[in-house]
């Protein structure tokens, strides 16, 4: 219509929509012209002045009135040509499009069959008919011609016409038929070979199961390229039929026609062998056809070279398909290898860590063997609101070494590494950190003495890691409560063999002062230590001893050791940073069968800030407080120089805190010291201190830990003894009544011994012994009957009652035990048999 029609150019767009389309046709003025140029004279008045007239209503109205001319003139023309018409109301909204286009599609194709000589007949759709052309008659139509003259004609005439009308649609309808059925043959055709096509060129589909539902979309996809194809290919199609009906000869016979297509399509065949993806109509020319035709020798050699071309591609095609499997599969290849070495790496890795751990438990044994003392140092996290500082530690490795970094010096200096039995980084747990104790704490119940202390500067975690930071959260308990748990639970599994008593005592050194924490009436008495007496195994036999057999006991006594400190705290500003904790578990255990005695001995320890005076700027109370606590720290420095030396005096005794600890650090005790970091910068002086310090510690060498295992036949030859001793001293009395002597009683001479199992008598006092005696408890667990003394008064034990007898000594609760345990501080000496001659 734009070609037709220049004013069509200028209202309607190239490529216009719907309504635009539809806007451009309302006027009627571009059907009116396109009409008047397909058939001069149609229309003969047509109304061509659209932008002047709506310049006013009236004009508008006016100009509606005249527009409506045009299309309803267009209208009656085309339908006098015997075209497909349709309503004026088409082109509004709501109006049948498709009628719009049906007649210009037809308008068109007449125009086309006019230009092509409108030669024979011309049928659009199955209504249209229009037989060619009279020779020299004005270029109207036939049907609209003897439309015309129709009034005119004879009878005999419209007779004829009625009867070539009748012919006409018999024939339309044979037409229609034969065209439906081809139409219908060839679909059958073209869509089996479709999807013959489909299923040989998808790749992948030998492995899909045929069911309907895939020929269903096999068959829908097929359609759908057809018909995606024909519309594009359609009108090409059309151009190439009439290219061969224009070209040189102007027109064709039928057969002329069908031939020249089926030599076409023989071509194409040819030369398309096969591959349907090149076989397109529109690559047709007529002018090859021509010279096919006309030079077939030369086409034959055109085909060849295509063909030979083809069989080259064909060949690349296949070479690089090939290629591309071959790479495919040696990606794959390459891949698995990978993934094989990357296995291999994990499992190397695994047993990497497998070695390092066996690594890190025999090096612990050598030095349980050793006896040194075990060194864990935990590196506490920043506390909230810090988490942008700077850290300290530069690294830390797995085998025990923490590299500090001070970005205050330079070379050497900046870079130091301490090892240790193991580190701990900021994120390790509470759990894991007792996992690592563990081993250490259940030794107790088989007789071995266990000292675990924290050191560190204020603030470091010490007792984050000794209690935990919330009572109530098992998940943070520290090893306090852990350790505890850990031995009332093996201590219940062991029942049936062992029988075991467990009992605290809580003590802080304040000031050089020892108090009790467990005391009830608040009274703040100071208290005394005693080494190597071993009464009861308690160093501070003073202080409250507590029997505990579940951790809900423990967390009670705890409560109170916390109110005790507390009380302190308030009065002395922050006291729990300003003394040592000592929190000492004895357990007791006596084995059923063989009658043996278990004593072992856990203190657990947490020592109170280590900086220095100079760097705290204390002053009056505080400045006191500091400095104690300097000087035990230092005392215990001096005690761990003098163990490192191997030194013959050891000096123990310049504080408390160095005599309570001192049978863990200098007699066979198995000692572990958590040392603990700060990694703020500005703590780094201290950080550098304590880690020399505990560098320090970790090499003493302590000698092999032993346990505090009394076994039965240890005891029966004591018994053996005593029962010698006692046959012995009975002879003796006998032969002084025989010298007429003495009228004194076998009982009266006896002297009081102590009544404890467990009791050890101090360096000395039964000097008699013999020597690998001497140190053992004199009296027997089985014969805890209390003996008088010399003042002939009972003495009661305060030991587990389970070792005494329960008639003649009961069981004394808490808090008298306290009171119980003081009389064990009375010495009582126990002269031999030659003493006893001797003295008379
Ligand atoms: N490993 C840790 N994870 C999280 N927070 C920690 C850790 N260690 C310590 N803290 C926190 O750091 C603070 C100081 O810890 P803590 O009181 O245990 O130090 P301290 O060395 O015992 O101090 P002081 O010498 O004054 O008794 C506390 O708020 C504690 O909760």
């Amino acid at each position: 219509m734009r070609q037709m029609d220049k004013g069509a150019s200028r209202t309607l767009p190239k490529e216009p929509s719907e309504e635009e389309f539809y806007r451009a046709l309302r006027n009627g003025l571009i059907l009116c012209n396109v009409l008047n140029k397909v058939n001069p004279g149609a229309v003969l008045k047509v109304v061509d002045n659209p932008i002047l007239t709506v310049q006013s209503t009236e004009g508008a109205a006016q100009s509606a009135i005249q527009y409506f001319e045009n299309m309803r003139n267009f209208l009656v023309a085309v339908k006098d040509m015997k075209l497909l018409t349709f309503e004026a109301s088409d082109l509004e909204k709501g109006g049948s499009s498709s009628k719009v286009v049906d007649c210009i599609l037809c308008l068109k194709g007449y125009y086309e069959w006019k230009q092509a000589g409108g030669i024979g007949v011309w049928r659009y759709g199955g209504l249209v008919k229009i037989e060619s052309f009279q020779k020299g008659s004005p270029s109207s139509l036939v049907g609209s011609e003897s439309a015309d003259e129709s009034v005119d004609e004879s009878e005999s005439s419209q007779h004829e016409q009625v009867l070539e009308c009748l012919h006409l649609s018999s024939e339309v309808s044979i037409e229609e038929t034969k065209t439906a059925n081809a139409l219908a043959f060839l679909f059958d055709h073209f869509g089996l070979r479709l999807l013959q096509a489909y299923l040989q060129e998808i790749n992948g589909v030998e492995e899909l199961p045929l069911n309907g539902m895939v020929i269903d979309s096999l068959l829908r996809k097929a359609v759908k390229d057809f018909s995606a194809l024909l519309v594009s290919q359609g009108t090409q199609l059309g151009l190439f039929l009439k290219k061969i009906l224009k070209g040189d000869v102007g027109s064709l016979s039928k057969n002329e026609f069908l031939e020249a297509i089926s030599q076409y399509l023989r071509q194409r065949a040819s030369l398309a062998s096969g591959d349907f993806s090149r076989f397109c109509i529109c690559g047709g020319e007529r002018e090859t056809i021509q010279h096919t035709v006309s030079n077939s020798s030369g086409h034959e050699e055109v085909i060849d070279l295509h063909q030979k071309q083809l069989e080259d591609l064909r060949f690349y095609y296949k070479e690089t398909r090939r290629q591309v499997k071959q790479i495919q599969a040696d990606w794959e290849e390459e891949a698995s290898g990978l993934e094989q070495h990357i296995r291999d790496l994990e499992v190397a890795s695994s047993s990497y860590h497998q070695v390092l751990e066996e690594n890190r438990q025999l090096y612990n044994q050598v030095q349980d063997l050793k006896g040194t003392i075990r060194v864990y140092c935990r590196v506490r996290p920043f506390l909230r609101g810090q988490s942008n500082g700077q850290s300290t530690v530069d690294y830390i490795g797995e085998n025990g070494n923490i590299m500090i970094a001070n970005p205050l010096k330079n070379g050497k200096e900046a870079r130091k590494v301490f090892s240790f039995n193991k580190v701990f980084g900021t994120n390790v747990t509470q759990d894991q950190i007792y996992a690592d104790t563990q081993p250490l704490v259940r030794s107790v119940l088989d007789g071995y003495n266990v000292c675990i202390f924290a050191y560190g500067q204020t603030g470091s975690g010490k007792t984050y890691t000794m209690s935990g930071p919330d009572l109530t959260s098992e998940q943070t308990w520290g090893v306090n409560y852990r350790a505890l748990r850990d031995l009332f639970q093996i201590s219940k599994t062991r029942g049936d063999v062992i029988k075991y008593e467990v009992g605290v005592q809580m003590v802080e050194i304040y000031n050089e002062q020892v108090r009790d924490l467990l005391v009830s009436d608040g009274s703040n008495r100071r208290l005394d230590i005693r080494n190597n007496s071993q009464l009861n195994g308690l160093n501070v036999p003073d202080a409250s001893w507590i029997p505990v057999s579940s951790t809900q006991d423990v967390l009670d006594l705890m409560r109170i050791g916390q109110r005790n400190r507390a009380v302190g705290a308030t009065a002395l500003n922050e006291r729990s940073s300003r003394s040592h904790s000592v929190l000492t578990v004895h357990v007791y255990g006596k084995e059923l069968v063989s009658g043996s005695i278990l004593k072992g001995c856990l203190h657990l320890v947490d020592l109170a800030g280590s900086e220095r005076v100079d760097k705290s700027e204390a002053v009056g109370e505080r400045l006191k407080e500091s400095q104690h606590i300097n000087r035990s720290l230092s005392a215990l420095g001096d005690v761990i120089s003098a163990l490192a030396q191997k030194s013959p005096h050891v000096p123990y005794r310049n504080s408390k805190l160095t005599q309570i600890l001192q049978d863990s650090l200098g007699g066979h005790a198995k000692t572990l010291m958590f040392v603990h970091i700060n990694p703020e910068l500005n703590s780094i002086g201290e950080t550098i201190s304590t880690l020399k310090f505990a560098e320090r510690v970790s090499s003493i060498e302590l000698g092999a830990a032993r346990s505090n295992k009394e076994t039965g036949e240890i005891r029966d030859l004591k018994d053996e003894i005593s029962n010698l001793k006692e046959a012995l001293e009975r002879k003796e009395t006998e032969i002084e009544q025989i010298k007429g002597g003495s009228t004194r009683s076998t009982a009266e001479s006896q002297r009081t011994r102590a009544v404890s199992p467990f009791y050890v008598p101090r360096h000395g006092a039964s000097a008699n012994l013999k020597p690998e005696t001497s140190h053992r408890p004199i009296d027997d667990a089985r014969t805890s009957e209390t003996r008088s003394c010399s003042s002939g008064k009972q003495r009661r034990s305060s030991f587990p009652s389970s070792f005494t007898d329960k008639e003649t000594l009961p069981r004394i609760p808490f808090p008298r035990r306290r009171e119980a345990s003081r009389l064990h501080q009375t010495q009582i000496t126990i002269p031999s048999c030659e003493e006893i001659n001797l003295n008379r």
